[in-house]
């Protein structure tokens, strides 16, 4: 099986694993061959993502090689996956979710309460910039990009006091450590924080189907059905400040959803339930029923989604 992938240093860890996956369900008869892609978002280093051409900056190549024949699945980061997939192509796994809490790294200061008044964060977020305004309305927000070691050096060379990362991505590339992880209470995540998505063609065929079935995660396909139809219902992309995640609460799945203000200065929260037995439509429903009520609390204030920039 071709698998295709960006070939950042975190993309292909969890392609690798997503191949080695495939070989251990399939009892050895099925292998992946890594097929590397750069997106265009990977050729954007300096400019803002929402100012670039919307969604799917990190999956347009990939969908185009995969409909073409040219790869046999696709792995992503959930995250960066629009709301709707291509025509033909739908998802047959979704892998154990890593930790899907977000990171605080700063080489002088352990927490955002730390931070002196007027201290610079970098990210290039509009969810973690109005989160952290939220909280913080003295810091300064400057954009950051880059990797996790271009984003370390520009910590290093001062150009940000802190910078936010995903744990996610920092414990699967084994760097866990440079980062203190926030608390889902101080900083809700991006929806499908943490999740993987494999993607194949409608034709897959029966044997690689089974396989896939058998790496798939029921916890993070649950999440994956939820926090994206919160997303979807709001119109969500990297444009909005806009997060969520799914707990364990027993027999249920607890969503929780925000929205915020640009400026953090207001921020619209809903939470709710359903059962672990219920569909993929029924969970779905939960996500968008979320969203309507915080349209309904904000009553028009909402960001003009899509609009602004
Ligand atoms: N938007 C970039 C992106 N997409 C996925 C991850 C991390 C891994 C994940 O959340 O699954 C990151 C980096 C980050 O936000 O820190």
């Amino acid at each position: 099986m071709r698998i295709g992938t960006r070939g950042s240093p975190l993309a292909l860890v969890q392609a690798r694993q997503v191949a080695a996956a495939l070989e251990i369900h399939s009892g050895g008869a099925l292998r992946g061959e890594i097929v590397t892609f750069t997106t265009s978002g990977d050729q954007l280093t300096t400019e803002r993502l929402i100012n670039s051409g919307g969604k799917g900056l990190f999956t347009r190549e990939l969908d185009a090689a995969l409909s073409r024949g040219e790869v046999d699945v696709t792995v992503h980061s959930l995250k960066d996956v629009p709301s709707v997939l291509p025509d033909g192509q739908h998802f047959v796994a979704f892998p154990e979710r890593e930790d899907a809490r977000e990171g605080f790294l700063s080489s002088k200061y352990s927490s955002l309460a730390e931070l002196p008044e007027g201290a610079k964060v970098g990210t290039a977020s509009l969810r973690r910039e109005a989160q952290t305004l939220a909280r913080r309305p003295d810091l300064e927000i400057v954009t950051f990009r880059g990797n996790v070691a271009t984003r370390m050096r520009k910590l290093e060379e001062g150009l940000a006091d802190a910078t936010y990362l995903a744990m996610a991505g920092l414990t699967r590339l084994g760097m866990s450590h440079v980062a203190n992880p926030i608390s889902f209470e101080e900083m809700l995540p991006a929806a499908a924080q943490g999740i993987v998505g494999v993607v194949a063609r409608d034709d897959l065929p029966e044997d690689a189907a089974v396989a896939f079935d058998k790496m798939n995660y029921k916890q993070s396909e649950a999440a994956a059905y939820m926090e994206r139809a919160f997303l979807a219902a709001l119109d969500g992309s990297c444009r909005t400040p806009i997060a969520a995640h799914t707990f364990d609460r027993g027999e249920e799945w607890l969503l929780s959803g925000e929205v915020l203000a640009l400026d953090g200065k207001e921020k619209w929260s809903a939470s709710g339930s359903c059962l672990k037995s219920a569909t993929h439509e029924q969970m779905a429903a939960l996500g968008a029923d979320l969203a309507a009520q915080i349209r309904e609390a904000a009553g028009g204030r909402l960001p003009a989604f899509g609009e602004t920039w």
